[in-house]
């Protein structure tokens, strides 16, 4: 339950000129919460995206279940992707044309689960994040939080290892963006899927059971390892 799933060693990215990460190492266990934490421009949604494969390093690697994953083909990327790992990004990635019950249940559809199947689990997340009463509208028909929370339910909807998340509460109110901060620790505790967290909110980062500070593209702190399946999972839900 407790072993590495996905590692960042000495990365180091650089947009045209400006290095905006260097030399980090991020170590993620199954299991445990994680707050990516720092001011704005420091490189958190950088660091979220070279761990999902989207950009790739300059230096440094990137290891997904044990094997090298940004040295691969996007193809085989794009594959492992989807089968292990989950997103919320800031700027959602949710298809506009589909209705939310169609976004939600895409991931399982694409890994080939029956449409009757899909349709209920997709459900399930939606209900979960008290959204399934939107589930048949278009993503443009319902609010930014709706649309948030219903990208959480695509990220969670097929269990994957592992959720990479950019402010996945950013536009949440606290009873709402609770919700998904449960959910989020559900999954953790049931299914042992690890859950790397993008925040500027220490509220939001308390859930997590410790954290990774970032300043100028560098690690300049974080809490002891903590993990939410053994015994502190009481105290991180306070
Ligand atoms: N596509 C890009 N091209 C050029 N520069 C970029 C690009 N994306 C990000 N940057 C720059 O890289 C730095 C790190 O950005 P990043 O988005 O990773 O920071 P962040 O910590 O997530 O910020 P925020 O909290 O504001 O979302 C910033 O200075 C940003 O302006």
């Amino acid at each position: 339950m407790n072993g590495i799933v996905l590692e960042g060693r000495r990365l180091g990215h650089s947009y045209g000129p400006t290095r905006v990460l260097d030399d980090v190492d991020v170590t993620i266990r199954a299991g445990e919460i994680v707050a990516v934490m720092g001011p704005s421009g420091s490189g958190k949604s950088t660091l979220l995206h070279l761990l999902a494969g989207l950009l790739k390093p300059d230096v440094g690697e990137v290891w997904l279940a044990g094997q090298r994953f940004d040295t691969l083909g996007e193809r085989k990327r794009s594959e492992r992707r989807l089968k292990e790992l989950g997103f919320v990004f800031q700027f959602g990635d949710l298809v506009p044309e589909l209705t939310v019950e169609e976004n939600v249940e895409l991931p399982l559809r694409l890994l080939g689960t029956r449409p009757a199947q899909a349709r209920a689990r997709a459900h399930e997340m939606l209900d979960r994040l008290g959204v399934v009463e939107h589930a048949a509208k278009r993503l443009s028909e319902v609010s930014g939080g709706q649309a948030q929370r219903a990208a959480v339910a695509r990220a969670l909807v097929h269990t994957p290892p592992v959720i990479l998340a950019d402010e996945p509460t950013g536009s949440l109110d606290t009873t709402t963006g609770e919700l998904v901060l449960e959910a989020f620790v559900d999954a953790a505790r049931d299914q042992g899927t690890a859950v790397v967290l993008v925040t500027h909110e220490l509220r939001v980062a308390s859930w997590a059971g410790r954290d990774i500070l970032l300043r100028d593209g560098r690690v300049v702190g974080g809490s002891a390892a903590g993990d939410l399946t053994g015994a502190s999972a009481g105290s991180v839900s306070a």
